[in-house]
């Protein structure tokens, strides 16, 4: 195995598909292979040569100075704050960071009134957004209610969930099979699951009534083939398909130099790896940064992005949340249309991706699930999970009003 690290490269565009050669694997041989998904060049990300011993040194500390300002709770602060009034300070913080970030239940009818005759489109993180936060990242379930109202809302409109996690386990996590998932950051993407059948020509719409299905532009039809998905047949759109084994051979990697770190874990998320040091103690969050470090040096194709409490390794290709919903949005043939309404709930970093799309193309609007304040490109908040159930609730009573 060549561990070099390629740390002469000025530029990491190279323009040629990756072939896992390293790996030993052609890339035609990996599963669920669409040509259109095939890795492209205009997906490579351009970055900056990478400055070891300066720019992402954790030894210089900015790691762990990210590592340290990721998701800080509310209990911290009102513990390190120690008395009431700081309590009602945090409050009044809150409460003018609102005036900036308005919340999306106070400004609803603002919301319809802006929404009518507009066809929306929901786009859902999971994290955070669906499921409050735990300790135990295999445990965040989110509640049978949420579940419910997640349904109700994708009776009315085409929604789609939005996550870092692996497509399988989000979808484990919601069990609903008419929704679009996009798992691993928008790096796979999949249609709603339908039943096997000869009629190809109609896409995600044969077996679904609602008319936004069969709004479905040819393209997506043509660039996504069909594949079984447990029994079922589903279209899947996966940039970073070749990917799949260099992030396998870094999960492993990951897991064997972190095993005696307490508390760390790793989570292989099939085209991104997350590091978890939420349950580490803080004095080892550094030797958890170098070690992601030590790793990372030697895959010059892959990068690190902070998530909650989490390190998160991913490929150097210019696809994120955000690519994924101006794909879906397009696969469902609703973008470019000013009677269009997208609405993206999200409370993590990488929602930011997702709400600046919409925000720079002026065609909708993000929502910051947050309980502090904290600078977003989303246009609304919400507190926690509950706001988003409540606000999803909102959004089905106001479509069902609306078609009296
Ligand atoms: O995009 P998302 O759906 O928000 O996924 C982002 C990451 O979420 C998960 O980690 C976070 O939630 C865990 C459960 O509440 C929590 O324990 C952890 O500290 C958070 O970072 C998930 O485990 C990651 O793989 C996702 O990338």
């Amino acid at each position: 195995m060549d561990l070099k690290s390629n740390h002469s490269s000025p530029v990491l565009t190279d323009s040629t598909p990756m072939n896992n050669s390293r790996l030993g694997i052609h890339s035609a041989l990996l599963p669920y292979s669409p040509p259109v998904a095939a890795f492209s060049s205009s997906l490579l990300l351009t970055i900056p040569r990478r400055k070891a011993g300066l720019l992402d040194d954790v030894r210089s500390n900015c790691w762990l100075d990210a590592m340290k300002s990721s998701s800080p709770t509310h209990k911290k602060l009102t513990k390190d704050s120690g008395n009431d009034s700081a309590l009602s300070d945090s409050e009044v913080a809150y409460r003018n960071w609102m005036l900036k970030y308005p919340s999306a239940l106070a400004t609803f009818e603002q919301t319809t009134n802006f929404a009518k005759g507009k066809r929306v489109a929901l786009f859902l993180d999971y994290d955070g957004t669906l499921s409050p936060i735990v300790d135990n990242p295999d445990q965040a379930f989110m509640s049978n209610a949420m579940r419910a109202a997640v349904r109700a809302v994708a009776k009315h409109f085409p929604t789609a969930i939005i996550s870092g996690r692996s497509r399988d386990k989000v979808y484990e996590f919601v069990g609903l099979s008419e929704l679009y998932y996009a798992g691993s950051h928008g790096m796979d993407i999949m249609g709603p699951v339908r039943t096997i059948s000869n009629d190809r020509t109609n896409g995600f719409g044969s077996t679904n009534k609602q008319n936004y299905t069969n709004l479905l532009i040819p393209l997506a039809n043509k660039l996504i083939p069909f594949v079984q998905y447990q029994g079922k047949e589903v279209n899947l759109f996966q940039p970073a398909r070749e990917f799949v084994l260099m992030i396998d051979e870094v999960f492993r990697t990951l897991v064997e130099i972190t095993k005696d770190i307490e508390g760390a874990k790793v989570e292989n998320n099939k085209f991104c790896v997350s590091v978890h040091y939420r349950n580490v103690h803080e004095k080892s969050w550094k030797t958890v940064g170098e070690c992601v470090h030590d790793v990372l040096k030697n895959y010059p194709r892959l990068r690190l992005t902070h998530g909650r409490k989490v390190l998160e390794v991913r490929p150097v290709l210019s696809w994120d949340k955000g690519k994924a919903v101006e794909f879906l949005l397009k696969s469902l043939g609703l973008s470019n249309c000013d009677d269009v309404l997208p609405i993206y709930v999200g409370d993590d970093r990488t929602d930011e991706d997702a709400f600046k799309v919409l925000r720079e193309g002026n065609r909708g609007y993000g929502i910051l699930v947050s309980s502090l304040p904290k600078e977003s490109n989303a246009f609304y908040s919400l507190r926690d999970p509950s706001e988003v159930m409540e606000f999803l609730s909102s959004l089905v009573m106001w479509k069902k009003s609306s078609a009296l």
